[in-house]
């Protein structure tokens, strides 16, 4: 194989013919994923799943709890290329958390399985080459936690991408996109320590932390009418009290805040924890405000490779609509988009039920989903052939990256002191 090949006639010779082999199978994988939904940092079903996926093939490396006790690392390759030369670390990534009561509302089985359609893909058509520009490996990352504790943010701090070149994966959706940003988070846990006394007969004697959670969620729903409108802030009260006729002693709140710039999270911030502190002061409650997990960042693009994978969908009937895609969610791959040049994109599932409902899990699950979720791993199997086969592709790659971090950098220059963010 020479490198003047594009992706796409590469894909036609083999890739096509053998991921398509692993069908039934990549349906069986992310359908017994969707079929034992797990909780963040739980996902020990998916896990040994995945692991068994991989071990299946000898080719691969598996490590099983890789850094993290659900994650896992698959690794095949060097392929090409002379000893002692820089090998491209082509990555891509699984996740397979589901949310609490409705299993798999964001689809990420299916995330998983196009991670390992992709790499699969990539693999076969990959073998038995022997003229590439560079050797090349490839890396399947199982990322636990997304939906809450950001497990790519705990596998970037141990280590897990700093041998990765290039990262890829995708995420289910209403519709098809190449990029589409992903705003900042940040949670607030917020907890009202008040007084119990009998609500009949000594009202006086207490302190009611539920009036201070009420008072909470009444003050962020009135600030919100003066937010940007990209800026999100949302909430639910998670402990509430106990009984009727015991004045509430402890209350508790959690909220997510977003927007797409990090100057303006901590302006949200700052209104968001003075609206909490008002409520403690109105009912005489102490008040007690943490961010329990790490912040979600943007995702920074990389036009290189968004066109690419444009390219490639296209040439497979993925149709990409000029109206972007309104989802306005959060991902722990941003923080990994500050770290290895990689592309996040979205894909049609044939339903236009919305994330995070019933209706969503049942379109994840479906037999119908299949023809979108395989054709979006190749999509992406397609783009990183491109990248691999062409030197100056990668340069390209590698060339956005940098500039997308550099105008980060710009934009966190005007932020406030204490936030950080990898430069
Ligand atoms: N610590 C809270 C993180 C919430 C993340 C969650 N992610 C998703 O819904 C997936 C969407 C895109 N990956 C969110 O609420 O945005």
């Amino acid at each position: 194989m020479g490198t003047g090949l594009s992706g796409l006639s590469w894909v036609c010779s083999s890739l096509f013919m053998r991921a398509y082999a692993h069908k039934d199978e990549l349906h069986s994988l992310s359908r017994d994923i969707w079929s034992n939904p797990e909780l963040a940092g739980n996902e020990k079903h998916a896990h040994d799943r995945l692991v068994r996926f991989f071990s299946q093939d000898q080719t691969w490396t598996v490590q099983s709890h890789y850094k993290l006790p659900t994650a896992f690392k698959a690794s095949w390759g060097p392929v090409s290329g002379g000893v002692g030369d820089p090998v491209l670390n082509v990555g891509f990534l699984c996740e397979y958390d589901a949310l609490p009561g409705i299993g798999h509302a964001c689809g990420h089985n299916l995330i998983a399985e196009v991670g390992a359609a992709a790499a699969v893909g990539l693999k076969a058509a990959l073998e038995n080459q022997t003229e590439l520009p560079v050797p090349v490996k490839i890396t399947v990352l199982g990322t636990p936690a997304e939906e809450e504790l950001g497990g790519k943010i705990e596998l970037i701090n141990a280590g897990a991408f700093a041998d990765i070149d290039l990262v890829f994966m995708a995420h289910p959706a209403q519709q098809d996109a190449s990029f589409h940003p992903c705003i900042i988070i940040e949670e607030m846990l917020v907890k009202y320590y008040g007084k119990a006394s009998h609500a009949a007969a000594y009202p006086w004697e207490g302190v009611n932390a539920l009036d201070a959670a009420v008072l909470a969620y009444s003050n962020i729903s009135v600030l919100r009418q003066q937010l940007k409108p990209d800026w999100r802030i949302h909430g639910i009260i998670k402990h509430g009290g106990e009984k009727p006729n015991i004045i509430p002693a402890y209350t508790e709140l959690e909220f997510y805040l977003r927007t797409p710039l990090l100057k303006d999270l901590c302006d949200l911030k700052a209104k968001a924890e003075a609206c909490f502190r008002a409520a403690a002061g109105a009912t005489g409650c102490q008040v007690e405000i943490t961010s329990p997990t790490p912040t979600y960042y943007n995702i920074l693009p990389n036009a290189t490779l968004a066109s690419l994978y444009e390219s490639n969908g296209k040439a497979l009937g993925i149709h990409f609509p000029e109206q972007p895609t309104s989802f306005c969610g959060s991902t722990d791959f941003g923080n990994v988009s500050f770290i290895v040049p990689g592309i996040h994109p979205f894909f049609y599932i044939c339903t236009d039920a919305l994330n995070h409902t019933e209706e969503y899990t049942e379109a994840a699950g479906a037999e119908k989903a299949q023809l979108y979720t395989l054709r979006t791993a190749k999509a992406l199997s397609m783009t990183a052939v491109d990248v691999v086969c062409c030197p100056d592709l990668l340069k390209k790659v590698r060339d956005d990256f940098r500039l997308a971090k550099l105008k980060q950098k710009e934009e966190k220059n005007q932020n406030c002191e204490k936030e950080k963010r990898p430069n």
